[in-house]
């Protein structure tokens, strides 16, 4: 569903060059859940900003469906692929309220019943009628989280691309959050791309993951793999260790 081939990616800023993605490619079948996990820095949240549209892409091809993506996306692709960033607290305008939050794309993409759609939208992500009006600083760090997921959610797109979606909240919550997504999956038949530093919450989300140091793909994974721990690298071993001691509470 999702391809991309030899991407790079090249910061400059004055006469500094930063080559943060160095020739990557994955391939991402329907329906997966695929996992990009590196240290801080290795190139993760710009492959999914390049796939987005968002990063100097220098170089390589990104397709969806077989159909090279055009620059800049077109407004279907962002009915078709929609993004959830780290920050819950910084991807929501502070002073718009969750219905605000909620009717912005409904309106931009002129979807029809916006009232019923916000309500589906809330309820599934566990968010009752009565957090509509809410804003952002009403909110716990989950339930915010949850708002930007029920705004990825609400032109029904295909796949969405996660950018370490829990990573700022606490572990309980985090599992929650996990749980939520992993559902949103199964019931909507969605496919994910995952970026997340913690090799334990990609072993649990993702079927599948490539692993990246210094914008190189240092290998790719299954899920068995990392469950036996038969990590090929010296730099996946570390991460295996770093992140051992994490369990994920069921709900
Ligand atoms: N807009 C930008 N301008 C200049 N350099 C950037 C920009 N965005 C990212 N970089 C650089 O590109 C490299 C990769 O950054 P990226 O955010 O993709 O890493 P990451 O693996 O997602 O790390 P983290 O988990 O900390 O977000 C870093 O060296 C970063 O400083």
């Amino acid at each position: 569903m999702l391809d991309v081939r030899d991407l790079e990616v090249t910061f400059t800023s004055g006469a500094d060059e930063v080559r943060a993605v160095r020739g990557v490619s994955l391939t991402v079948q329907k329906g997966e859940s695929y996992g990009i996990v590196g240290e801080s820095g290795s190139g993760k949240s710009t492959v999914l900003r390049a796939i987005c549209g968002l990063a100097p892409t220098s170089a390589g091809h990104i397709l969806l469906d077989g159909k090279e993506l055009a620059t800049p996306r077109r407004p279907d692709f962002y009915r078709r692929v929609q993004m959830v960033f780290q920050d819950p607290y910084a991807s929501l305008h502070p002073r718009h309220t969750v219905d605000a939050v909620l009717s912005e794309p409904l309106a931009i993409h002129r979807f029809d019943r916006r009232d019923e759609r916000i309500a589906e939208a809330l309820s599934a992500v566990g968010l009752g009628q009565g957090f509509r009006f809410r804003y952002p600083h009403q909110l716990s760090g989950g339930q915010r989280q949850r708002v930007a997921v029920a705004r990825a959610l609400i032109l029904e797109p295909q796949i969405l691309l996660l950018d370490e979606p829990t990573s700022a909240l606490d572990a309980s919550i985090q599992a929650e959050v996990l749980n939520l997504l992993d559902r949103l999956r199964a019931e909507r038949g969605l496919t994910y791309v995952m970026v997340s530093h913690d090799l334990a919450v990609i072993s649990h989300m993702c079927e599948r993951l490539m692993v990246m140091e210094h914008g190189l793909a240092v290998e790719e994974l299954t899920r068995d793999d990392l469950r036996q721990r038969r990590a090929g690298t010296p730099y996946t071993q570390r991460l295996l260790k770093a992140s051992a001691g994490y369990t994920r509470e069921a709900t």
